[in-house]
Order: structure tokens, then sequence, then C-alpha cells
């Protein structure tokens, strides 16, 4: 390929640029939507005097920002024909703004409120344990789980839950999770909002505010299909005015649960005078075989590509068609699937070339518990990093919010009843909770009289007699216990002096562990080893966190404020040097895999799902494939008849192309497979085949029975 644009692009490209007004790219998968922004974006600059700090890009995944990311410098550098130097072009494209719509809206609260919380799920646990159990009773929920605390909240917050109008249980919540700066994501989108729709003078704190409100002329935003009805205030305040640039394709459109895009399309739409907005479509398809683009066709039928011009670049045939599987048994897809990688390696794919996509997180997690097994090397997607997902380490950080807020605010002048005394209360509420007898009844009664007292938690567990609290509270010495052992820390001179962040997290940690902290303790040898790999993964933060400390904080105090900003740009990071070519297998959820591509895909549904998987789900998986597709258990009609391309792997002419497509030489293209081929035998014995192989010995057929009961019967 050489990147020359096609005809469709170039229009997107030379479209003027004049301020207020909408434009519309319509385009099917792999027609360039995202190579057309980068490049619009390079154009802007050299060619339309707009400079770098004058654009914004947005997008509404983390996974679709780092791909901008990762490649936006790529295009300014194939495009130098002026030949500015390396660090120039980085300079400029560190200018260009690209956040998701999230981050945009986080950067803005952040701003006018300094550090807030974003809620997970830990923190809704410890949110549940305040709700009592007749009001759970009441509105006939057997075994509540956060998910329903969740919408009951979403609900009662968008007043369409009358019935809940007078609940006090859900006001509690709101109000501690006002006094302790902790959003939903809905609640961060509605503050950003309301910051924008400020009239008036920006006063001199709000930087980024003016830069959307004065600076930004052009706004990019890539995959329009995926916004939903609540980012639309924000959208159109940060749009309304500029150049408002759209790309996107409604078959790919898979948050319809959360509101039409379609009225949110209307309504950008509309943003700017009609008569001048615009809409253009990108016909071509750089990215899959014909076989796959033919496949796709069966599941959406609103077909973009009507176009029948002469220029369309499309890739040649590659004569192999998706391989469709079905599996009545986890385990026998699980032993295709390790087999097929086997040959896959064995012509030459690259174990990065393939992904793994699923619907679910949670099949996702059974396939790589199989993979650690088979010491498959796998990357799964997530959204964070791992540690900071583990529910251990982020105790340890709540234990270090508890200790860093009660000591503020024990050191502040103002009165006891303000914001800042209360900060501590959600950290606290979320550690007393995780200790092991501490129940939801003895969380409520103690909420109530904190509130009562018109104390924060800390400070009333601190200050009011043991004997004066209400009989509700059983294990008040196990309350007792926590207080003292954090009351220890927060007078420990070392905790505050230190500039070792192995100092910290020795501290922090054997404080967890006094106060007997169940998780920490009789871990299993796998689980131990989990949990000092992602202890050595906040070290790393902190010790990231110690080359910038401003002089008038501590370490702690420092972490708190920077961890999370630091080890998502950390990971961003990883991403990008990890996404050029690490050996080891991509897992990812269908959603996290939107605008990304990968010679090789698996597609499946977990063959104890009977359901289908749902059209646009299957039609966004189906074409992120460049090369090869299979399709197993899939359950759609179209779909429901094997086909297995028995040649595959004897198929010189495919293997060719496939190395042609990605730019490798030929040259290496195995000869026939042979499925006693050295290479295959051995990979079949690193991956550990032989060893759960079902039709050997007996011994094999136990171990075959314990793994199948620790993966499947949980
Ligand atoms: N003019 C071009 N010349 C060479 N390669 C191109 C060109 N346009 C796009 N491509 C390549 O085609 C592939 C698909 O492009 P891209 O990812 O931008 O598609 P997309 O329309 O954004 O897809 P999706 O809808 O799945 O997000 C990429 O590998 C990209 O580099």
């Amino acid at each position: 390929m050489n990147n020359e644009l096609t005809p469709s692009q170039c229009t997107v490209l030379e479209y003027p640029y004049f301020p207020a007004n909408t434009v519309k790219v319509i385009a099917g998968p792999g027609s360039g939507k995202t190579f057309t922004l980068l490049q619009k974006v390079h154009h802007l600059i050299k060619e339309q005097q707009i400079r770098q700090d004058e654009i914004l890009i947005l997008s509404l995944t983390n996974k679709a920002v780092d791909n901008i990311k990762a490649k936006l410098l790529g295009i300014f550098e194939i495009q130098n024909s002026s030949g500015i130097p390396q660090n120039d072009l980085q300079a400029i494209v560190d200018q260009i703004d690209i956040f998701t719509i999230h981050g945009l809206a986080n950067k803005l609260v952040v701003e006018h409120e300094g550090i807030i919380n974003i809620i997970e799920e830990n923190g809704w646990r410890g949110l549940l344990k305040l709700v009592s159990s007749d009001f759970w009773s009441r509105r006939k929920i057997s075994t509540p789980t956060t998910k329903n605390l969740e919408m009951l909240l979403k609900a009662y917050k968008n007043n369409n839950n009358t019935e809940e109008q007078s609940s006090s249980t859900l006001l509690n919540i709101i109000d501690i999770m006002e006094s302790c700066k902790v959003l939903t994501n809905d609640d961060l989108i509605l503050k950003a909002s309301g910051y924008l729709a400020l009239s008036g003078v920006v006063n001199e704190q709000s930087e980024f505010l003016d830069k959307i409100k004065n600076k930004y002329k052009v706004v990019l935003i890539d995959e329009f299909q995926d916004l939903y009805p609540m980012l639309l205030p924000l959208i159109k305040d940060v749009s309304f005015g500029k150049q408002l640039i759209m790309f996107g394709d409604t078959n790919q459109s898979i948050y319809n649960f959360l509101g039409s895009n379609q009225e949110v399309m209307r309504q950008l739409d509309n943003l700017h005078n009609f008569d001048v907005s615009k809409t253009l479509h990108l016909y071509d398809n750089f990215r899959s075989t014909p076989e796959i683009i033919a496949t796709s066709k069966l599941i959406s039928p609103r077909n973009l590509n009507k176009e029948k011009r002469q220029d369309l670049v499309i890739k040649p045939p590659s004569f192999v068609k998706p391989q469709i599987y079905q599996f009545n048994d986890d385990m026998d897809q699980m032993e295709f699937i390790v087999s097929e990688i086997s040959k896959l390696v064995t012509s030459n794919v690259k174990l990065s070339d393939i992904a793994i996509l699923s619907r679910t997180n949670n099949h996702l997690n059974v396939i790589a518990e199989y993979f650690q097994h088979y010491k498959i090397p796998y990357d799964k997607m997530l959204t964070q990093p791992d540690w900071l997902m583990d529910t251990r380490i982020q105790f340890l950080i709540d234990l270090i919010k508890v200790v860093v807020f009660a000591r503020q605010s024990s050191q502040s002048l103002e009165d006891q009843n303000t914001i800042l005394h209360r900060q501590s209360d959600f950290s606290v509420l979320i550690t007393l909770s995780a200790l092991k007898g501490i129940g939801s009844k003895s969380i409520q009664s103690l909420y109530t009289a904190t509130m009562k007292a018109k104390l924060s938690l800390w400070d009333y567990i601190l200050a009011i007699p043991q004997s004066q609290w209400p009989s509700g509270i059983s294990n008040k010495n196990k309350i007792i216990d926590y207080t003292n052992q954090l009351t220890k820390l927060i007078n420990d001179d070392t905790l505050w002096n230190t500039q070792s962040p192995l100092d910290i997290l020795e501290i922090i940690s054997s404080t967890a562990m006094d106060l007997d902290y169940a998780p920490l303790k009789n871990m299993s040898i796998t689980d131990s080893k989990v949990f000092k790999s992602h202890l050595e993964d906040m070290l790393q933060i902190m010790k990231l966190c110690s080359l910038n400390k401003p002089s008038d904080l501590t370490l702690v105090e420092w972490f708190i404020e920077s961890f999370f900003e630091k080890c998502t740009n950390l990971y961003q990071k990883e991403i990008q040097l990890e996404s050029h070519g690490s050996g080891k297998i991509n897992l990812s959820t269908i959603h996290s895999s939107k605008g990304l591509e990968y010679p090789v895909v698996m597609l499946l549904n977990s063959a104890s799902d009977t359901f289908s998987m749902e059209r646009n789900a299957l039609y966004v998986g189906v074409t992120r494939a460049r090369n090869l597709l299979y399709m197993i258990n899939i359950n759609h009609k179209q779909f429901d008849t094997q086909w297995k391309d028995a040649t595959l792997f004897k198929n010189q002419e495919f293997w060719k192309y496939y190395n042609n497509d990605l730019n490798r030489p030929t040259t290496n293209v195995p000869g026939v497979l042979a499925q006693n081929s050295s290479k295959y035998l051995h990979l079949n014995n690193k991956y550990g085949l032989r060893n759960y192989s079902t039709s050997s010995s007996y011994i094999n057929k136990s171990l075959y029975k314990v793994l199948r009961c620790s993966l499947y019967k949980k």
C-alpha cells in the first residue's frame, strides 16, 4: 500500500475550512475513516491555516484514542515533504488535543473542583452496605447487586422514579458521593456540561474551559455512531461555532441500549445552519478480503457501498472464505482454538496477528485462564491497567486516602462541618466495610449516627466514646482497632517524611495485614504471585510520582493526587509499544476492538451461550478481520452450517497473499503444513496440548476433568 488517498478520501481532505458548520463523513469499516481523519488533521495544519492547538479530536473509547495517538505521528512523518526535524514534528503532534469524551469532561471538572473520583466496583460495594435489607425487600429485590443500586440511583437522579423521591437512603448515598467528590460517568458528563453552559467571563483558572470556548476551531469526532443522548449537551457546547467533522458508520452502532444515536445525529446535523452542513461518503475498503466483506454484508442489510465506481479500492480475492465452527462443549472449543493457533504459528503467523473477540469480559476471562494453563502468551485489552483493577490494591489505595484526608482535615483550621472534613468518608466506608465482621447493619447505624452528629465518619469513630455509639453496631472492638491502627499511621512520621515508595508500600501493606484484611491472608501461590506483580506495578507508579513531586506535598499526598493520571499515561505508552509486534495473542471484547484491525480474527461465543450474537456487534467483530476470519458458535441463522477449508494450511497462494498484505516477505511461506511438522509438534508441547489431550491416557483424562471443573463449573 502506498498510502495515496483515494478520490473520496481527497474530497474529505480538501473540503474547505469555515467556522460554524457540520461535515459528516459516512463510511463502512475499513474504508479509511480513521486514516482520513488523521490525514485531515495534517491537511488542516499544512494547507488550511489551522494551528495544531486549534484542533480537538474526540472519540468514545480509550482504545480508539490510543489508536489515534499511536498513528498520528506516523502520518506527519510520511507527509513530511519539507524535511521538518523529527523533534519538531513530535512537538506539533503533542500540541494536538486528543481525548475521550469522558477524558475531556474529566479535565474540565478537575480544573474547577480539584481531584475527583470516578466510582468503581469497590465503591459501589461499599455504598451497597449503606442500604438496609428493608429497602430492598420493599422493592422485591432479594439479592441486591451493585448494578441494582446503580440503576436505582440513576433513575432517582433522572427523576423518572417517583416512588424513590422520598428515599432518605438514596439521599444519603448522594450526599456521601457529593461530599467525597465521587462521581459516576454520567455525573461527570453532566457536571462538565454545566461548566460549559456557564456563560460570561471565563476566569483565569479556567484555562481549559477558555480553550474549549474560544480557541479550538475544528472539532473532529471519530466513530460518531457511538454517541448517545446523555453526551449530546456536552458535544453541542464543545462544537458550537466550530467546524465539526464527524466520521462514522451507523452499522457499527453498538450502544443503542444507552439511547438513540439517530436522535443525537439529527440534532448534531442541525447544530449549525443546515444549508452549510455537508455529508460525504468513503466507499473503498482497504482492510478485509472480498470474502470477509461478503460475509459482513450477510449480517448488515444496510449496505453503504452502493457506489459502482471504477476507481474504488478493494483488495483482490483471497479465495478463502471465513471458517465457521460449532462446538457443543467449551473444552472442545478451546482445544480447537489452541490447536488452530499452533497451526497458524507454524504457517508463520505472528501471535500478535491474532485477535480473539468475544461479547463478554467473563467469557474472555475464561479463555485467559485457559491460555495461562496452556502457557500461551496473551494480552487482554482492558480499559484500565490490571493492577488498578485488583481489589486488594484498591483497598491499599483507599487506606492511603483515609489517612491522607483525615490528616489534612485535622490540620485544617476550617469548620469541622466542611466538605474537607468529610472527604475521607467514602474511603472509610469502603475500607471498614471490607473488613470481616463489620456487617451492613453496623455500617448503616454508624453512618446514621454520624449524620445526626454532623461529623465525618472518621471524626465520629475517633471522637465519640464507644459507649455512646448506637446499639446497632456490633463488633465495636474491630472498629476501635481500625481507628487505632490508622491513627498510628497518621502519627507515623516515617510515612509522611519518606521519599521511598518501597517504605510507603511496606507500611501500608503491613497495616492492611494488622487489620486482618482477609483477601491478603491465605492466598494461593498463584494469587500471591499476581498480587506481588500488581504491588510492583503500584511501586512503579509511586516511583514516577516521586520524580515530579511538588515541594509542598508529601509523597503519599502527591501519590493520591496524581496516580490515576500517571498510570493511564504510562498504560497508554505501554500499549503503544506493545502494539508494535508483541508476541502475544490479543484478547478483547468486541466493544473494545472497535476501530482496530487484525490479520486473523477468531470471533466466538461460549459454547454454552445459545443466544445469537447481536447483529451490530457481530458486524463489528467480522469487520475487524483483514485476511482470515473464524466464526465459532456464533448462533446466527446465516452461519449455522459448519464450513471448514480443509486446504487452508496447504494453500500456499493464500499464505503468500497474507504476507503480501502485511508487507512481509513471501519467501518464508512454509510448504505444506504437516500435522507432524517439527514446529507444530514443538508448539503442541510448548502450549501443553499434550498434557490436556482428550484422547490419551487415564492420567491425562483426569487432568482434563480437573481443568474442566475449575474453568467451567465455578
Ligand atoms: N489511502 C489509503 N492508502 C493505504 N492504506 C489505507 C488508505 N486508507 C486507509 N488505509 C488503511 O486501511 C485500513 C483501514 O483504515 P481505517 O482503520 O482508517 O478504517 P476505518 O474506516 O476507520 O475502519 P473502522 O470503521 O473499522 O473503524 C488501515 O490499515 C489503513 O491504514
